[in-house]
C-alpha cells in the first residue's frame, strides 16, 4: 500500500514528461528567438570541433590558376610529377604536340603519387572535379561535339604529409619542385632566333623569329680545350650571379667580342653557347637600322635570357671617321642616303651601356669581327666587353675534334698520318671551316685523311714561296719590279680567300635563317 502510495501513477509520469517536453519546446524556441543563428552555428562547430580526432597530417591545395592568374607552382608540380610516375599509377595521361621533342606523361583524374624527399613521405593527389554541376559539359545529341566552352573543370593537386614538416615543405621541398620543373623546362624549350624584317614598312623594323636549329654547341666546336673551358665556366658564372650582379649594383650582363679570320667559328661559338645557356638569339643587322631610335625600340622587343648578336661590326656600324673616309660614297645601309643614316658609334655605346644595361635581366651581348684593329677604341676599353675571344686557325687539337665530328676518329685515338698533319697544321693557316670541307669530300676515312694532308702540304708550299719571295724582296741585288708583282700576286690570293669568307657570311645574311 505504502509502496503503492509512493509509487507515481503512470498518468503523473505521462503529465511530468509532458510539462518538461513542453518547457524545453518552450526553452528551446526561446534560445532560438534570443540567439541568433550564427551564433548558434559557431558554438555548434566548436563542440564538433572539440570532439573531433586531431588529425596528424597537413594538406595543401595546389589549384590550377589563382583567380585571372596561372599558379605557377600547379605548372611546376605537373611538370615535377611526370618524372614521378611509380608502377602503383593506374591511369596517366600521354600526348605530345608537333613541337616537343618527348611525349608528356600527366596524371589522370584521381591518381596519386607518392614522393619521398630527404626520407619524409610526401603524398601527392590529382583532382579534377566540375566546379559548377550546371556547367557540366554538354553534349549536342545532332552532332555529337561535345561544348566544352561551358565546361568549368576545377583542377588541383593536393599535398599531404605530416604536420610537423610542414617548414621543410615550404621552405625546401616546394622551391625544389620549381626549380625542377624550370630545369625541365630548359631541357625541352625550342630555341627561337629573331632577325629584323624591315619589309613591313618603310623606316619601321620589327623582330622576326624562326625556331633556332643550329647544331653547333661545345661539343662539336673545334677549339683548344683550354679556350673552350674558359668561355663555359665564364657563361656559368655568370647565370650563377644573380645575387653576386645585385650586391654590387651592376647591370646582370655580359658582353663578348669575338673577333678572327672568316671561317674560324665565331657564329658557330654563337649558336653554341645559345644552345648551351638555352637562350634565343637576337641577330641585330645594324646594316637594316636607321636611326638610334630603331635601335631603342627593337631593344624593348628583346627578352631576358637572351642573346643579341651584332655581326661585323667593324663594316656595320657607321663610324664618324669612316664617313670621312667615304666622303664619296652617298649611297650606303641599303642604297638609303648617307644623310638619312642617323645611327651613330655613340648611338650604339649608349645603347650598350645606357638602355641595353638597364632594362632586363640575364643577358648577352656579343660583338664579332674580322678585323679587330679597325675597331674604334671606344668599343674596345676596358668595361665594355667583360671577354675578347680570339677566334684563329685550326690548331692540332681542333683538328682532332673535327675529325672525331666528320670521321668519327675518337679524339683520344691515334691515326697513323696524324702526327704528319700535326707537323704541318700549326704552320699551315688553315681555318676550321676549310678543314670541314675536306674532311666532307669522302666518306672514307683514309681518303678523306689523305686529302687533307696533301692540301696541307699544297698550303704549306704556296706559303713558302710566298715567304720566300717576300725574303727576296729584301734582298738589294734582286729585280724589285718582279719581285713586288710576286707579292701583289700573292696579296691578291690571301685577299680572294677573305673575299671568299665575306660572300659566305652575306648569303647567310641573306638567307636569314642560319647564323
Ligand atoms: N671552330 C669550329 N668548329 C667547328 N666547326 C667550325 C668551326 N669553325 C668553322 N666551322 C665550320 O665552318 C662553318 C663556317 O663557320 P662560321 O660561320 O662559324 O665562321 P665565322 O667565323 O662566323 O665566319 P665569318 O667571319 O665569315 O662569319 C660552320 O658552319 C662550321 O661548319
Ligand atoms: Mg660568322
Amino acid at each position: 500500500m505504502f509502496s503503492q502510495t509512493e509509487m507515481p501513477s503512470a498518468s503523473s509520469m505521462f503529465s511530468a514528461y509532458a510539462s518538461m517536453t513542453a518547457s524545453m519546446m518552450l526553452l528551446r524556441s526561446m534560445a532560438n528567438e534570443l540567439i541568433p543563428h550564427p551564433i548558434r552555428a559557431y558554438v555548434l562547430n566548436a563542440f564538433r570541433y572539440l570532439l573531433k580526432p586531431r588529425s596528424q597530417s597537413l594538406t595543401l591545395v595546389i589549384e590550377e590558376s589563382n583567380g585571372i592568374a596561372r599558379n605557377h607552382l600547379y605548372d611546376a608540380a605537373e611538370a615535377y610529377l611526370s618524372t614521378r610516375v611509380s608502377p602503383d599509377n593506374e591511369r596517366l595521361k600521354i600526348s605530345k604536340t608537333p613541337k616537343e621533342k618527348k611525349l608528356t606523361i600527366r596524371l589522370e583524374k584521381g591518381e596519386k603519387l607518392l614522393d619521398l624527399y630527404h626520407g619524409v613521405s610526401l603524398r601527392w593527389r590529382f583532382i579534377c572535379s566540375d566546379s559548377d554541376k550546371n556547367n557540366a559539359p554538354t553534349t549536342d545529341n545532332t552532332t555529337g561535339i561535345s561544348n566544352v566552352s561551358v565546361r568549368s573543370e576545377k583542377r588541383f593537386f593536393e599535398l599531404s604529409f605530416h604536420k610537423k614538416h610542414k617548414q621543410m615543405v615550404l621552405e625546401s621541398y616546394l622551391p625544389f619542385v620549381l626549380e625542377k620543373a624550370k630545369e625541365m623546362k630548359d631541357e625541352e624549350r625550342i630555341l627561337k632566333m629573331h632577325t629584323l624584317n624591315t619589309s613591313f614598312c618603310y623606316g619601321g623594323v620589327k623582330w622576326d623569329s624562326i625556331n633556332l636549329e643550329h647544331p653547333s654547341t661545345f661539343e662539336t666546336l673545334a677549339m683548344d680545350w683550354e679556350q673552350k673551358e674558359s668561355i663555359m665556366e665564364d657563361l656559368n658564372r655568370f647565370v650563377k650571379r644573380r645575387e653576386f650582379y645585385k650586391r654590387v649594383g651592376r647591370a646582370w650582363k655580359r658582353g663578348y667580342l669575338l673577333y678572327g679570320p672568316p671561317g674560324t667559328g665565331k657564329s658557330s661559338l654563337i649558336a653554341a653557347m645559345a644552345n648551351y645557356l638555352k637562350f634565343d638569339i637576337y641577330d641585330l643587322q645594324l646594316g637594316n637600322i636607321v636611326r638610334d631610335s630603331d635601335l631603342r625600340k627593337l631593344l624593348l622587343a628583346t627578352a631576358n635570357r637572351s642573346i643579341l648578336v651584332i655581326e661585323d661590326i667593324d663594316c656595320s656600324v657607321d663610324l664618324p671617321e669612316r664617313r670621312h673616309h667615304h666622303a664619296d660614297h652617298h649611297y650606303h645601309h641599303h642604297g638609303r642616303k648617307q644623310s638619312d643614316v642617323q645611327l651613330t658609334l655613340s648611338g650604339l655605346l649608349n645603347f650598350i651601356d645606357g638602355l641595353w644595361s638597364s632594362c632586363g635581366d640575364e643577358r648577352i651581348i656579343i660583338f664579332t669581327t674580322n678585323h679587330k684593329e679597325r675597331l674604334d677604341p671606344a668599343l674596345l676599353r676596358p668595361g665594355r666587353m667583360d671577354m675578347h675571344i680570339h677566334m684563329s686557325y685550326c690548331s692540332f687539337q681542333a683538328f682532332k675534334i673535327l675529325a672525331s665530328n666528320y670521321l668519327d676518329i675518337p679524339t683520344t685515338d691515334h691515326h697513323p698520318l696524324f702526327p704528319e698533319i700535326e707537323g704541318l697544321i700549326e704552320d699551315t693557316q688553315i681555318t676550321p671551316a676549310h678543314v670541314a670541307e675536306e674532311l666532307m669530300k669522302s666518306e672514307d676515312t683514309e681518303v678523306a685523311l689523305q686529302g687533307f694532308l696533301n692540301l696541307l702540304k699544297r698550303k704549306k708550299m704556296e706559303g713558302d714561296v710566298c715567304e720566300n719571295e717576300a725574303v727576296a724582296a729584301d734582298e738589294p741585288n734582286n729585280n724589285k719590279q718582279s719581285n713586288k708583282k710576286r707579292k701583289v700576286a700573292c696579296n691578291k690570293q690571301k685577299k680572294t680567300v677573305a673575299a671568299a669568307g665575306t660572300q659566305r657570311r652575306t648569303r647567310r645574311l641573306r638567307r636569314g635563317s642560319s647564323l
